[in-house]
């Protein structure tokens, strides 16, 4: 995916679409290297490599820090999280905040939720900024919902989805996250709308997938929600070569004379 024209292809020619979290270089490049079609530096950054317990953490610094060696690694589409709050100070504060974010050399910037900032949002895609929505489980309001849990599951609140998926595209998104969403709501959304929705959770309809780099690889073996699957067993391989190491190392087999200057 070369720009926001190939996603909305993509839904036109019924092609998935396949996203993944990115938050350094090294991943960005082994990314890179793959059929992959797009990134986000997703604000999950906070509890994944910083190990805070919710995304609140998250700041535009952080951000545009990780977005910048993402970029450095990577010439695919990237996608960078606003941050929490970011977005919620008025239109002259948030595009500061997206200013500093697309200085990072990424091409579009995703944040969550609609209701009280339209005006935000038709901004930003004004300014030329291609804008990425993001509905459903919103974790930015995770002390609101109470918990990482399912959204849109009566009727009333399935209804509020849709109408919120649709504002978005009347603002201008390029793009729709669904996460955590019964499969047959992000389904009506998705065919209701012109831009695709990229779902986490929200079943096989949606017009692409996303997962947290870390999840799909298996790095967090705790980590078992029902919408991941592993597509590695990373942690138990990481582990495996560490203490091969460490066994190496202590049973004075490494460095052999291959590793070693005479
Ligand atoms: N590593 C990581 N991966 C993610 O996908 C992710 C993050 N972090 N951090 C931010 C949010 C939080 N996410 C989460 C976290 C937990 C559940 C979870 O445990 N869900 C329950 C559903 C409970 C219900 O039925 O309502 C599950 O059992 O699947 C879901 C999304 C998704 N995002
Ligand atoms: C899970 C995705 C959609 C995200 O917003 C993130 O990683 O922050
Ligand atoms: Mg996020």
């Amino acid at each position: 995916m070369d720009s926001i024209y190939d996603f909305g292809k993509a839904k036109q020619k019924n092609r998935k679409i396949s996203m993944v979290t990115c938050y350094d270089f090294w991943s960005a490049k082994i990314i890179d290297a793959s059929q992959i079609d797009c990134v986000l530096v997703g604000d999950s950054l906070a509890m994944v490599m910083h190990g805070f317990e919710s995304t609140l953490h998250a700041t535009t610094e952080m951000m545009a820090l990780h977005a910048s060696a993402v970029c450095r690694g990577t010439s695919k589409f990237v996608v960078v999280d606003m941050p929490f709050l970011s977005y919620r100070k008025g239109v002259a504060q948030a595009i500061d905040h997206v200013q500093t974010l697309m200085h990072s050399g990424a091409k579009a910037i995703k944040l969550e939720g609609v209701t009280g900032h339209e005006d935000v949002i038709q901004h930003i895609v004004h300014s030329g900024v291609p804008v990425m929505g993001h509905i459903g489980l919103t974790p930015q309001s995770i002390h609101q919902i109470g918990g990482f849990r399912v959204q849109g599951k009566n009727e009333e609140s399935a209804k509020i989805l849709l109408q919120e998926a649709q504002t978005l595209e009347e603002l201008g998104c390029f793009a729709i996250v669904l996460e955590c969403v019964p499969s047959h709501v992000a389904d009506e959304i998705t065919k209701k709308l012109q831009i695709p929705t990229i779902g986490i959770g929200a079943g096989i309809e949606t017009d692409g997938q996303v997962l947290v780099l870390q999840d799909l690889l298996g790095m967090d073996d705790q980590f078992r929600p029902k919408f991941l699957k592993h597509y590695l067993a990373g942690k138990t391989h990481l582990s495996s070569a560490l203490n091969q190491f460490d066994t190496e190392v202590k049973e004075r087999i490494f460095p052999s004379k291959k590793e070693s200057y005479s």
